[in-house]
C-alpha cells in the first residue's frame, strides 16, 4: 500500500451523510451489490458501461485479509498491486465491503485498502451457513454492542466513511431501533435488504419495501433500498414506495448487466438531510406515478446477451486483474440463461470447459478464455438467427407472460431477469384458488402476500 494515498495532507476533508453521497459518490441512484465470486473487476468495468453509478466488491473476509500469511486470499480479493482495482479513473466510485466480528482485525483490514476506494461496508446481512460458522453477516444481528464497535472504530479511525448493508428484523419497530443504532455507531450510508435473516435460498420471497421506507424517513443518512428489483420499472417503483436515494441490485442485475442502462438521470437529494427525507415518497419522487398496466420495457435494457457475455470477455482479458474462471462461468451461464436452456449442446460444452485444472486458483491469460469465445460466438450466430426469424416484430409482440409468475419473457436471445417457478403449493385438502404471482413489485406487500418472487440460487 501506498502511504500517500491516505496520507491525510493529500486526502480531502472526510465528509459525512449527505455530503459524501453527493460530493464524492456524485449521488448515484443505480447501485450494484457486493456479491461473491461476481462483482469483481471485470463486472463492475461492464456494469459501469451500462449505467452502473456506483459498485461494491465482493465481500472480503476481514480476518483472512488480516492475516499475512494468506497472500493469495489478498491477492485475489483485492489486487492492490497490479494498480486497476480502484482506480480513479477507471473503478471508482467503489466501496469496499468486508464481514468482520472483530473490530481490530477489521480496522488493521479497512487500513490496508481506504486508500483504493470511497468508504467501506460492514456485511451485517449474509444468512449462510458459512456466516453462522464464522459469525459474521446476519449472525451478528444479535449483538447490538459488537455491531456499534465495528462500525464505531472505523468511523473513528478511518480518513474514508464507513457504511453498512443490513437484513429486516420481524418488526418494523425494531428494524428502526436497529438502522438507527447503526447510525449512531457512525455508519454515513445504510443499505437496507427487506428480507428477514431467515428468507433465503427457495425461501427468498419478496423484500419487504415498507420496512426500507420506515428507515428512510428514521434516519438521516442515505438509504440504499435493496431487493426486488427484476425490470427497469421496478427502479422506479422501489424509489417511489421507500423514498430511498438509491436501489441496490444484485440478482437482477447479475442476469442482465445492462439492468440500469439507458435510464434518465434522477435528481439527486437535496443539500440538507432532513429536507431530502420524504414524508410523502409519492409526492415528492421526480419519477411518475406507475399505473396499473405494466410500464413499457426499455430496449435499451435488454440488449442481446451474448453481445454481453463476449464484452466481458473481453474485459477479462484485457485486465492485468485476475480474474476467477468460477466468476467467469457464473456470469456466462447467468448472462446466457435464457438461450442456454434451449441451446443444451453448447450448455454442456460450457459446463466442460476446463482451465488450467483447480478453477478457484486459476488466473485467466492469454488465450486461456478461446474455449469461452468460441462458444459464445457459436451462441451469437444461433441468437441472429432466431431473431431474424422474427424480424419486424416489436419488442412488446414478442413478449410472453410467465404463467405461474405473471412476469413478462423476452425472446430468449435478449438480457433478461431469471425467476424460478414457486415451489409447489403444500396438499390441500379443500380446494383452494390457485396462488399467483404478483407482477408489480411496486408495494410492500404483507407477510400473507409475499408468497412470491422465486429468486435464482444465491451464494451469499
Ligand atoms: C451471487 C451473489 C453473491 C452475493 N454476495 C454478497 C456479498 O458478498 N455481500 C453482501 O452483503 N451480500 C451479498 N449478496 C446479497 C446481495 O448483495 C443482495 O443483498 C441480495 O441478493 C438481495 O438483492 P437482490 O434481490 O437484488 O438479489 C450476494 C448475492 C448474490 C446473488
Amino acid at each position: 500500500m501506498s502511504s500517500t494515498i491516505s496520507d491525510s495532507t493529500t486526502r480531502p476533508k472526510k465528509l459525512g451523510g449527505y455530503d459524501f453521497y453527493r460530493e464524492v459518490l456524485r449521488s448515484p441512484k443505480y447501485i450494484v451489490a457486493p456479491m461473491v465470486d461476481q462483482s469483481e473487476l471485470a463486472w463492475r468495468r461492464l456494469s459501469r458501461r451500462y449505467g452502473a453509478q456506483l459498485i461494491y466488491t465482493p465481500m472480503i473476509n476481514a480476518k483472512m485479509w488480516a492475516d499475512e500469511s494468506h497472500k493469495h486470499y489478498r491477492i485475489n480479493n483485492f489486487d492492490i498491486v497490479s494498480g486497476e482495482e480502484g482506480d480513479p479513473a477507471t473503478d471508482r466510485p467503489l466501496i469496499v465491503q468486508f464481514c468482520a466480528n472483530d473490530p481490530e482485525k477489521l480496522l488493521a483490514s479497512a487500513k490496508m485498502l481506504e486508500g483504493y476506494c470511497d468508504a467501506v461496508d460492514i456485511n451485517l446481512g449474509c444468512p449462510q451457513d458459512i456466516a453462522k460458522k464464522g459469525r459474521y453477516g446476519a449472525f451478528l444481528m444479535d449483538d447490538w454492542d459488537l455491531i456499534y464497535k465495528l462500525i464505531n472504530t472505523l468511523h473513528t479511525n478511518l480518513s474514508i466513511p464507513v457504511t453498512a448493508k443490513f437484513r429486516v428484523f420481524p418488526t418494523v419497530e425494531k428494524t428502526v431501533e436497529y438502522a438507527k443504532m447503526l447510525e449512531r455507531a457512525g455508519a454515513q450510508i445504510l443499505t437496507c435488504h427487506g428480507r428477514l435473516k431467515e428468507q433465503r435460498g427457495q425461501a427468498s420471497g419478496l423484500a419487504d419495501w415498507s420496512k426500507i421506507r420506515a428507515v428512510k424517513e428514521a434516519v438521516s443518512v442515505p438509504v440504499f433500498a435493496n431487493g426486488n428489483i427484476l425490470f427497469q420499472s421496478d427502479i422506479e417503483d422501489c424509489l417511489r414506495a421507500t423514498g430511498a436515494d438509491g436501489v441496490m441490485s444484485a440478482e437482477g442485475q447479475l442476469y442482465n448487466a445492462a439492468l440500469f442502462a439507458g435510464l434518465p438521470p434522477i435528481p439527486g437529494p437535496s443539500s440538507s438531510s432532513s429536507s431530502s427525507t420524504p414524508s410523502d415518497p409519492s409526492s415528492s419522487s421526480p419519477i411518475p406515478s406507475s399505473s396499473t398496466l405494466p410500464p413499457p420495457l426499455n430496449a435499451e435494457s435488454h440488449p442481446s446477451h451474448v453481445d454481453l457475455a463476449l464484452e466481458y470477455l473481453s474485459i477479462v482479458q484485457s485486465l492485468k486483474t485476475r480474474t476467477s474462471v468460477s466468476a467467469v462461468k457464473g456470469h456466462l451461464f447467468k448472462l446466457m440463461r435464457p438461450a442456454l436452456s434451449r441451446e443444451t449442446d453448447l450448455r454442456e460444452q460450457m459446463g466442460k470447459v476446463k482451465i488450467g485444472g483447480k478453477d478457484a486458483d486459476v488466473s485467466l491469460e492469454g488465450g486461456a478464455l478461446q474455449p469461452y469465445v468460441d462458444i459464445c460466438l457459436e451462441m451469437k450466430r444461433r441468437m441472429e438467427r432466431d431473431a431474424k426469424a422474427v424480424e419486424g416484430k416489436t419488442l412488446e409482440e414478442l413478449v410472453t407472460i410467465d404463467e405461474p409468475t405473471g412476469l413478462r419473457v423476452l425472446p430468449h436471445w435478449l438480457a433478461q431477469p431469471y425467476f424460478r417457478p414457486p415451489p409447489p403449493p403444500p396438499p390441500k385438502k379443500e380446494k383452494e384458488p390457485k396462488p399467483r404471482l404478483s407482477i408489480n413489485l411496486s408495494a410492500s406487500l404483507p407477510a400473507a402476500e409475499t408468497t412470491v418472487v422465486v429468486p435464482a440460487k444465491r451464494t451469499i
